[in-house]
């Protein structure tokens, strides 16, 4: 009789469980099952933050009722929660990092250093500032554990992985061109006229397309900040400074709190219809187009051709176009969905199962 296989057991920590969050905890715990039957692999839900607190899987359910759930939340320290999921002998452990937060990109260094893996769909520090992102590198390099962050381009696209493997295998970037906002896709394909632009854009943010501020999203940031992702990813050290970017948000909304913002967003309108105007006068559509290449980078809203390629998407639909030294007669392109939970989440996903494949879990059907 043969052995039973023993299960490759990773320790899970998921910080944010917001709108991406909460869908890769239900895709894990749907997961579970068939990837601890079919590839022996046992993921252990260890620990939940948000920004207020955290809860740990030691955290004594009876003792909670009896205290009335005083231990269940406990004041959130990322460090010890870190350490917590980390400090099970014998197993591996990912962190998913599922917020938009500088502060909690501010920690990557230190976890990947202490050998602890991290996955992400936020962009904060692969397009933050360049010395945090090689100190990030370097520790990666140090102790073996990896970063993946397939859902920052693209949300469950293969964008990132997909420029990864053309470099490492020797080809070259010569420039990327694409819509690379789900929000900024599905806005303009809905913008008729018939229903201000601010309703489209408070319908956007309740599907759980936007950034958790729309403005990200409005003022090509959250673009720029894709844009900068992958031209790390092929090896040009661009920082958010170096790209052109022309925003949609009228400066007097800017420095507003969020939920002013939200309120003040019928502002919008008048430009936003005056924009659509402008394009129909053309005989064209509007679309939210972002390019990189040898001359620079740059972010904005242009009127295109009704026959055009980025004319017709659907939806969310991203377009991300490669042309490289291979892929230079015709374009390489990624297309599909860009936005939303669950195709964020299954992005997500992937990059922690990828990490488990790195540590030998069977991940084809052979
Ligand atoms: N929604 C999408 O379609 C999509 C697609 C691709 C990438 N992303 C990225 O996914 C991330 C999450 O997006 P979302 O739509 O789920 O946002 P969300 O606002 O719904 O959730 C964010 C969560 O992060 C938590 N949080 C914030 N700061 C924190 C901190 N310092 N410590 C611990 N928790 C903290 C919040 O409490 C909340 O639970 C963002 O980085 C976004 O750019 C989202
Ligand atoms: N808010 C982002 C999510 C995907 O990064 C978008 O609309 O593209």
């Amino acid at each position: 009789m043969r052995a039973a296989v023993q299960p490759l057991v990773v320790n899970v920590g998921v910080i944010g469980p917001g709108k991406v969050g909460a869908a890769f905890l239900r895709q894990m715990q749907q997961a579970a099952p068939r990837l601890l039957r079919e590839c022996h692999l046992e993921l252990r839900l260890r620990a939940v933050s948000d920004s207020r607190h955290m809860w740990l899987d030691c955290d004594d359910e009876a003792l909670n009722g009896r205290v009335g759930g005083a231990q269940t939340w406990r004041p959130v320290v990322l460090d010890e929660f870190a350490a917590y999921v980390a400090g099970h002998h014998g197993s591996a452990a990912v962190l998913a990092d599922c917020t938009a937060s500088d502060s909690v990109a501010d920690h990557y260094a230190g976890w990947l250093g202490a050998g602890i893996h991290v996955v992400t769909p936020n962009k904060r520090a692969a397009s933050g500032c360049l010395d945090r992102w090689k100190a990030i590198a370097r520790a990666s390099d140090a102790s073996g554990a990896r970063l993946h962050y397939e859902g920052t381009v693209g949300a469950g696209l293969p964008v990132v992985q997909t420029l990864r493997d053309l470099i490492d295998t020797g080809d070259e970037l010569l420039a990327v061109e694409g819509m690379l906002s789900g929000t900024l896709a599905w806005l303009f394909n809905r913008f008729d006229g018939s229903r201000p632009f601010s309703a489209l854009v408070r319908e956007a943010h309740a599907l759980g397309y936007t950034e958790p501020d729309p403005r990200d999203d409005l003022s090509g940031m959250d673009v720029a900040r894709k844009l900068v992702i992958l031209a790390r990813e092929a090896g040009v050290g661009l920082s958010l400074g170096d790209v052109a970017v022309e925003s949609l948000v009228p400066r007097e909304l800017e420095g507003l709190g969020r939920d002013d913002f939200m309120e003040a967003l019928p502002a919008m309108d008048a430009p936003m219809a005056a924009l659509l105007a402008r394009a129909r006068a053309e005989g064209g559509v509007l679309r939210h187009v972002a390019r990189l290449d040898n001359a620079g980078a740059s972010v904005g809203v242009q009127v295109l051709d009704g026959g055009h390629a980025f004319a017709h998407g659907q939806l969310t639909d991203n377009v991300v176009r490669f042309a490289t030294r291979r892929y230079c007669d015709n374009a390489l392109v990624v297309q599909g969905p860009g936005a939303g939970p669950e195709v964020t989440a299954a992005a997500v996903f992937t990059d922690l199962l990828r990490v488990a494949g790195a540590m030998g879990v069977k991940r084809c059907a052979c």
